[in-house]
């Protein structure tokens, strides 16, 4: 079964802890685990919190908000799994919510509109991001971060920058979570190659931003035989499927279910590295050096201490070497922002 596959089970819960422990897992390998989700009331951190509430590999979910998380929480915490949901909302309770966590998943901040770019949200999650990181420095400054609030590109240079200040960077630990870029080019993808969705693996690199998201389509799994234009029209639409999705909605916000979907996949491969399970691999945006850019979203594999290893880029195709080079500047400049506006 692949890890999809996997991850699906374990996310509608036909695996409960003790079921974990009869396939073969010691108890020492399902050890007490605690996630909080920072901005839990809202379109992603909803579905969110649902589906961590069905992961057993956490015994512990703690549901942050500025608003509304009493009655998430309450809601949530009415379902028949092993872990124990406790709400937090407002600052002077955002260290309880905190405390002891070892993953932290931060998807607080504004949506995009129609007609607005990611970096149009910089202004206003920024700050947001950079206060939740001061706070995550204090109270749980080994915890793994996965950030999804946009800009991604910008909001993980800010976070690291928090951390150095605070003395606490670890690069191992710090996650632009770039999941959904993964799960729509494998959706484009199986749907164009007419091939079984739940076997089609592809790796997404570069950022999470329009050309600076770059799957590679050369490298997917299973094969097709698909022509140079299926291939060019694939990846416009993987750089372009947030957009797709905030026009639909119209309005009402960007995707927040297929998010919240890819957001519970990559927290559940964390919490499987943690727990020491071997070869857990996921693309995602971190501190590298697979190009000269400082922060770059590669394959990487997941440890006990976070990122165990990051992967090369393999071989590119003439068409993905040349989108490689057309991001560079880009995903350049967005990185620069966060930094500076962390240290303004
Ligand atoms: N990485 C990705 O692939 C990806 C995908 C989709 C959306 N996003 C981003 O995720 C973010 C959230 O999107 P959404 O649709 O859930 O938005 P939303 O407005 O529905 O929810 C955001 C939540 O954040 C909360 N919040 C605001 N300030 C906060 C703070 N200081 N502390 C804690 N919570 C705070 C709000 O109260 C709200 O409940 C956006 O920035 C969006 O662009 C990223
Ligand atoms: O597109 C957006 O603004 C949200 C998110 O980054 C996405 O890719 O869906």
């Amino acid at each position: 079964m692949n890890s999809v596959l996997k991850s699906a089970k374990a996310l509608t819960g036909t695996a409960s802890r003790s079921s974990l422990l009869r396939r073969g897992y010691s108890s020492d390998s399902v050890p007490d685990r605690k996630v909080t989700i920072l901005g839990a009331a809202g379109g992603i951190g909803q579905p969110l919190s649902l589906l961590m509430k069905l992961n057993p590999l956490l015994s512990n979910l703690a549901l942050y908000d500025i608003a509304n998380t009493p009655g998430v929480a309450a809601d949530v915490s009415h379902i028949n799994t092993g872990s124990e949901v406790s709400g937090y909302v407002g600052d002077e309770q955002l260290g309880k919510a905190l405390e002891g966590s070892d993953i932290v998943i931060i998807p607080a901040g504004v949506p995009r509109k129609p007609g607005m770019t990611r970096d149009d949200l910089f202004n206003i999650n920024a700050g947001i991001v950079k206060g939740l990181c001061q706070a995550i420095a204090k109270y749980c400054p080994h915890a793994l971060v996965n950030m999804i609030s946009n800009p991604v590109n910008s909001t993980v240079p800010i976070a690291a920058e928090v951390f150095k200040k605070a003395g606490t960077y670890d690069e191992k630990r710090l996650f632009g979570v770039t999941s959904l870029d993964v799960v729509r080019a494998r959706t484009f993808y199986a749907g164009k190659a007419n091939v079984p969705v739940a076997g089609v693996n592809i790796p997404v690199v570069g950022g999470h931003a329009g050309v600076t998201i770059l799957p590679l389509f050369s490298q997917a799994n299973p094969k097709a035989n698909l022509s140079d234009e299926e291939i060019v029209a694939l990846t416009k639409r993987t750089q372009d499927g947030g957009t797709e999705v905030v026009e639909a909605k119209a309005g009402k916000g960007s995707a927040t279910l297929s998010m919240a979907y890819a957001g519970a996949l990559f927290a559940d491969a964390c919490l499987k590295g943690l727990n020491g399970v071997p070869d857990v691999v996921e693309c995602t945006f971190v501190q590298s050096n697979v190009t000269e850019l400082p922060f770059f979203a590669s394959k990487v594999r997941l440890g006990k201490n976070g990122v165990e290893e990051i992967l090369g880029l393999g071989p590119l195709s003439d068409f993905e070497k040349q989108g490689l080079e057309n991001m560079k500047s880009e995903l350049k400049s967005s990185i620069e922002k966060g930094i500076t506006f962390a240290n303004k």
